[in-house]
């Protein structure tokens, strides 16, 4: 399975946000996405989610376009920015309510998955608005793996996670590797993204650097 992006470019009011990227994505492999502050990472994300329309270009999943704001031809999980939960219910009511969008939940890889990352049973049955950052994140990538998802896109994930929940993550990312998952994970977090890529993808102002520059470890 594979996600193919084709001369992808997006303006907004006039302003190139990113164009011509171009990138096969294959499953098995952890892309690190990496440039600077507003070099277009999030934006990217979003389009491969669904979330924004490009202005030329394609993206496709499985060999399938990627259409805005319509169920994604490959199931993905995702965090784009901060993950957006409900704050007035609890961790474990928000996992079951995003989960029965896609009419899935498996209360078993819940828990496996919570306490790997260190959050408490006690934690998932707290309200979301008491949550700390480290929390809602946790939270997030629980949610963007719970399903199984083929394709799991991550906007820094590792952002308030302490040493130990950053370790459980890495891990947690190998072995979904390891289960032929196509992750790609933007980051700010130089450990975490040479300990897991195994193809970096750099981007500079809205543009993506060629392949054949990149270093290729797979
Ligand atoms: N809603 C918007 N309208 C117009 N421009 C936007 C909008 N959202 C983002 N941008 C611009 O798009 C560019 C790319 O932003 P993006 O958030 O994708 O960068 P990034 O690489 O994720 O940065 P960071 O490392 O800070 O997260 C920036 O110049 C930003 O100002």
């Amino acid at each position: 399975m594979e996600i193919k992006v084709l001369a992808a470019a997006k303006k907004i009011h006039g302003k190139t946000i990113f164009k011509n990227v171009t990138l096969t994505l294959h499953s098995g492999t952890i892309y690190g996405l990496t440039g600077p502050n507003g070099a277009g990472k999030t934006m990217l994300l979003r389009a491969m989610t669904g979330l924004i329309r490009l202005s030329a270009g394609s993206i496709s999943m499985g060999g399938h376009f990627v259409h805005l704001n319509k169920k994604l031809p490959v199931s993905t999980g995702a965090i784009i920015e901060t993950p957006e939960f409900l704050d007035n219910i609890s961790g474990i009511a928000n996992l079951k309510t995003l989960a029965s969008i896609n009419g899935w939940a498996d209360l078993s890889l819940i828990s496996e998955l919570a306490q790997m990352l260190g959050l408490q049973s006690s934690d998932l049955t707290e309200k979301v608005s008491h949550y700390s950052l480290g929390m809602r994140q946790k939270l997030g990538i629980i949610q963007a793996v719970m399903e199984n998802q083929q394709i799991i896109l991550l906007d820094e994930p590792t952002n308030g996670l302490d040493k130990d929940a950053i370790s459980a993550f890495q891990h947690l990312m190998l072995q979904l590797r390891a289960d032929d998952r196509l992750i790609v994970i933007a980051s700010h977090d130089d450990r975490t993204v040479a300990a897991l890529s195994t193809d970096i993808i750099e981007m500079h102002d809205g543009e993506v650097q060629p392949a054949s520059e990149r270093r290729n470890a797979s």
